[in-house]
């Protein structure tokens, strides 16, 4: 089978996107392996499948498969992409569409400049909703793991993250605590981790290791997520600037019930076809 394929990318999260619209198709997990594998197949941390809309109230869905083959909820730099992909494509006229994820419905904004504004809707707290294994909500849990104890925020962008302070954000241990955090057994659906130096209260510098996919230069939902701990735990104003190793995101929250909006780049790489 002969699948078309746009390679994409936002702050260097990239993607393949495949429109199954125009494409009948579903992938197995060893499919979406081979796709992201970067030496056997085309290289991405997720591949997003643009569907045909689930409801008459939504434009399109939206599908994420992370690199490791399983699928997923939310993808916040895959949103940006995914809005460009069908503008470019010609499947809408639309600038303003909504989208149904597994996570929950989001709301894309097409502005000038390549830059895409997603609502990203509600976050949630509430540990079960996560999923989080806790006895009562709290801004912020304490985790053990090989002797250690450390203090965490947690939150779903309609993915699970995992949110903790460091006071130098290029001495943070990601490498080594990113692979544990992600399993860790609180956390019963693995979870995204991200690590947060706070400049200024408008200002962080993040790195997130990605469940399923290890550490990328972006994440969306990370910047999301390490937002609204911010701001609830309140080192962090209404408008922050984050600073991610692939480049900056643009994150707004009113607060508790409010939808968090995210600004930042997509871009087309090049298209393809792959044989699966
Ligand atoms: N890169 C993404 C998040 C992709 C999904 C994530 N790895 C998960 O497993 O939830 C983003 O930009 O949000």
């Amino acid at each position: 089978m002969r699948v078309a394929f746009t390679k994409m990318q936002g702050l260097g999260n990239d993607f393949v996107v495949i429109d199954t619209i125009s494409q009948s198709l579903s992938l197995t997990a060893s499919q979406v392996r081979r796709i992201a594998d970067r030496r056997l197949g085309i290289g991405c941390d997720q591949v997003l499948l643009v569907a045909p809309p689930p409801s008459p109230e939504v434009d399109f869905g939206y599908r994420i498969f992370n690199a490791d083959g399983g699928e997923v909820e939310q993808c916040g730099n895959g949103a940006r992409c995914f809005a460009r992909f069908v503008r470019e494509q010609g499947l809408t006229g639309k600038e303003r569409l909504q989208v149904q994820t597994a996570g929950g419905v989001i709301r894309l904004h097409l502005e000038t400049d390549k830059q895409v504004t997603v609502d990203m809707g509600v976050p949630r707290f509430a540990p079960d909703e996560i999923p989080f294994k806790a006895d009562h909500e709290a801004d912020s849990y304490l985790l053990e793991f090989d002797k250690q104890r450390v203090e965490i925020g947690a939150v779903s962008m309609g993915n699970p993250h995992c949110v903790l302070r460091v006071a130098a954000i290029d001495a943070a241990p990601i490498a080594c605590w990113g692979p544990i955090l992600e399993r860790h057994p609180r956390f019963p659906q693995r979870v995204n981790v991200g690590f947060v130096e706070v400049i200024s209260p408008g200002h962080i510098r993040l790195r997130v290791y990605e469940r399923g996919a290890g550490e990328t230069p972006a994440c969306g939902t990370g910047a999301c997520a390490a937002m609204v701990i911010g701001r609830r735990r309140g080192w962090l104003s209404e408008q922050v600037n984050v600073d991610l190793p692939g480049g900056r995101l643009g994150i707004h929250w009113a607060g508790e019930g409010r939808s968090v909006w995210m600004t930042g780049p997509a871009e087309t790489v090049f298209e393809g076809a792959i044989e699966l």
